[in-house]
């Protein structure tokens, strides 16, 4: 999906949520363990009960690779559920990969090509060769970790190199880089006070905002310093949402937590 589609999409539903489809088995609806794919089954239902109040869905990895080959299969179904029936809905792969370049190769490969994934991300460590393969990929999309929400983040990103903060050079020098328009980065909800400084950097990029719901992050605040005017940002939750009721009713609970969301975006964007 290209990223003018995508402004499109969030025009057209006042909403640029996204929801984080970070399934665990033991917080989902005890109903659905005797489903031959308990969490695809899951997902289908949260899908069909959300995708008109959100433009992308975010699957962590981790949640799935955590069940092996099951959890993979479970991954792979959910993505081609969403891309064959919703394929307006921009679609993330969080993986946070990054390696030596032919190793970032076969990632991009795994999420861009062979899952199809219109994203994935991706850690900023280990530099240009490790990230560009990544880019190479057209009308698909890098999202590069650039200031994370956990506090964890004041351990390395803020951390001044060659008098800035590592953070702000991840920026500078990812921009730099051979098709960086096909960059987006990653900063967390629970750093509002970070986003004029980071919008003078990337002022056009799309920024992957997580860290609302369960993490504390407040929407007003990375509404009012972190949007441009093409909007700008996708903000993620993903158990504030997806977790709002563990009955059978999980589906429907799951949209109205959406729908509270996606109502203050909608105000957001006048
Ligand atoms: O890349 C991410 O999505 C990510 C980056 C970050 O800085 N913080 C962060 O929480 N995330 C992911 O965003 C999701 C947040 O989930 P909730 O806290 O349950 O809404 C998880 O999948 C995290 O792995």
């Amino acid at each position: 999906m290209t990223t003018k589609e995508l402004v499109s999409q969030i025009q057209k539903k006042k909403s640029f949520l996204c929801i984080g489809l970070d399934v665990d088995i033991h917080k989902i609806p005890q109903h659905l363990l005797k489903e031959e794919d308990p969490i695809f089954a899951f997902n289908k239902a949260i899908i069909d009960a959300t995708h008109h109040l959100c433009v992308a869905y975010k699957p962590n990895t981790a949640f799935y690779e955590a069940y092996g080959l099951k959890g993979w299969k479970s991954l792979e179904k959910t993505i081609n559920y969403i891309n064959e029936n919703h394929p307006e809905i921009f679609t993330i792969a969080d993986a946070k990969r990054g390696d030596i370049g032919n190793t970032s190769t076969m990632y991009a490969k795994a999420f861009l090509e062979d899952l199809n994934f219109d994203s994935v991300t991706v850690a900023p460590y280990m530099g240009k060769d490790s990230v560009e393969p990544f880019l190479a990929f057209n009308n698909k999309h890098t999202i590069l970790l650039a200031l994370t929400s956990n506090t964890g983040a004041f351990d390395f990103q803020t951390k001044q190199v060659d008098g800035k903060e590592l953070y702000k050079q991840v920026l500078e020098t990812s921009k730099t880089w051979e098709n960086s328009e096909n960059l987006m980065y990653v900063v967390g909800a629970t750093k509002a006070e970070y986003f004029t400084e980071i919008r003078k950097i990337v002022p056009d990029s799309f920024l992957l905002v997580p860290g609302v719901g369960a993490q504390g992050g407040n929407l007003q605040d990375v509404c009012k310093y972190g949007m441009n005017e093409q909007v700008g940002l996708l903000i993620n939750s993903s158990r504030g949402i997806i977790y709002a009721s563990s009955q059978e009713d999980f589906a429907q609970a799951a949209a109205e937590k959406a729908k509270e969301l996606q109502e203050q975006m909608a105000v957001a964007l006048g």
